[in-house]
């Protein structure tokens, strides 16, 4: 499609050779467009408008929320539920299913988000994002419930994440290739500025939190202390190593000039009852279909992250994703 699209048009064109299609697909990605036009601007101005800091709670999964984290999801709440577009909201930041009120007509579509990924990175003006996967709601559904949003990251029909950086970018697929598209400001429209996005097959750029690498298991130590060796070692090459600690961050630098990002899980995670740190639904799943339809792979070390079967709608898995060659590699040594 020609370079400078706007998002709308570009997936009504997508649209276009489906056949049946109403609309619904273009309105529920324009709903979330606004929610992401929304928090760009608030995460612009920052302290200028108070929402930097932490808000009083913790969410489900016991983590301290800041005040971005319920701004975020409650614009995600108020840009999707009134069009008649989505059956249901799960998120991250909600112990249940968001329930649409009884008077909003139902669409066909199950939305889960991470609607602010990358909080610990809020206050110090670091890049964070939003992550979503969309899925194809049961027919006629009202009220969906857990075991409706519980489908393996193969069934989603599109998932997208928009990174809030020096520029505000949101990347989508919907399971033919991966699109860019970055906010123009002035007149607040996504506009298409990269299409076919690949990922390079080889690369000598890894990103783990290496502050847990007493608790790793052997197959991660074994390929990050190659990585370190660099060229004296069996790698023969130097590597990079980056650590941004937003996941859409770190995503987006892979889909731009390749490399591996791995959040495996650990001794320390699961002397807690962690599988991993990543949530399979919201983060794990729609990144793994994007890596994918970027030529990438995505792993828990020992499965594909997309044949997952989730056990529940919070579960955290361990995620291995980014460059095939070097996913292949780690996956691998898993095996041995
Ligand atoms: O602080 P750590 O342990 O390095 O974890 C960083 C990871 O946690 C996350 O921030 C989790 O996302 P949330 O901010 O949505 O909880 C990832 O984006 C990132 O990869
Ligand atoms: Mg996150
Ligand atoms: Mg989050």
């Amino acid at each position: 499609m020609r370079i400078g699209t706007t998002l709308t048009n570009y997936t009504i064109n997508k649209q276009k050779g489906i056949q049946g299609a109403s609309g619904t697909f273009t309105g529920l990605l324009n709903d979330i467009a606004v929610a992401c036009k929304r928090i760009a601007d608030l995460v612009n101005k920052g302290d200028l408008v108070g929402v930097l800091g932490a808000a009083e709670s913790e969410n489900v999964q016991g983590e301290q929320q800041k005040k971005l984290d319920v701004i975020s999801n409650e614009l995600m709440i108020e840009a999707l539920q009134h069009n008649g577009h989505i059956a249901g909201l799960a998120s991250e930041e909600m112990d249940d299913i968001h329930q649409l009120p009884d008077h909003c007509q139902r669409g066909n579509y199950l939305v889960l988000c991470d609607p602010l990924d990358g909080s610990s990175n809020i206050d110090v003006n670091v890049s964070v994002g939003t992550i979503f996967s969309i899925l194809k709601a049961p027919d006629g559904v009202r009220n969906p419930t857990q075991a409706d949003f519980l489908k393996p990251g193969t069934a989603q029909v599109a998932a997208g994440y928009c990174l809030y950086g020096p520029a505000t970018i949101l990347v989508l697929t919907t399971g033919d290739g991966v699109s860019m598209f970055t906010l123009n400001r002035d007149f607040g429209e996504f506009l298409l500025t990269r299409e076919n996005v690949r990922i390079p097959e080889e690369t000598a750029e890894f990103a783990i939190n290496m502050s847990n690498r007493r608790h790793w298991e052997p197959p991660v130590e074994r390929y990050i202390a190659e990585c370190l060796a660099g060229k004296e070692g069996q790698r023969g090459k130097d590597f990079n190593m980056r650590w941004v600690a937003s996941m859409v961050a770190e995503v987006h630098r892979i889909l731009t000039r390749g490399g591996i990002f791995m959040y495996p899980g650990d001794a320390k995670l699961s002397a807690a009852g962690k599988a991993g740190k990543l949530r399979l639904m919201y983060e794990a799943n729609p990144m793994a279909m994007i890596v994918e339809q970027a030529g990438g792979a995505a792993t828990t070390g020992r499965q594909r992250i997309l044949e997952l079967e989730p056990q529940e709608i919070h579960q955290r898995v361990p995620v291995i994703l980014g460059s095939r060659a070097e996913v292949e590699r780690v996956t691998s040594y898993h095996g041995e």
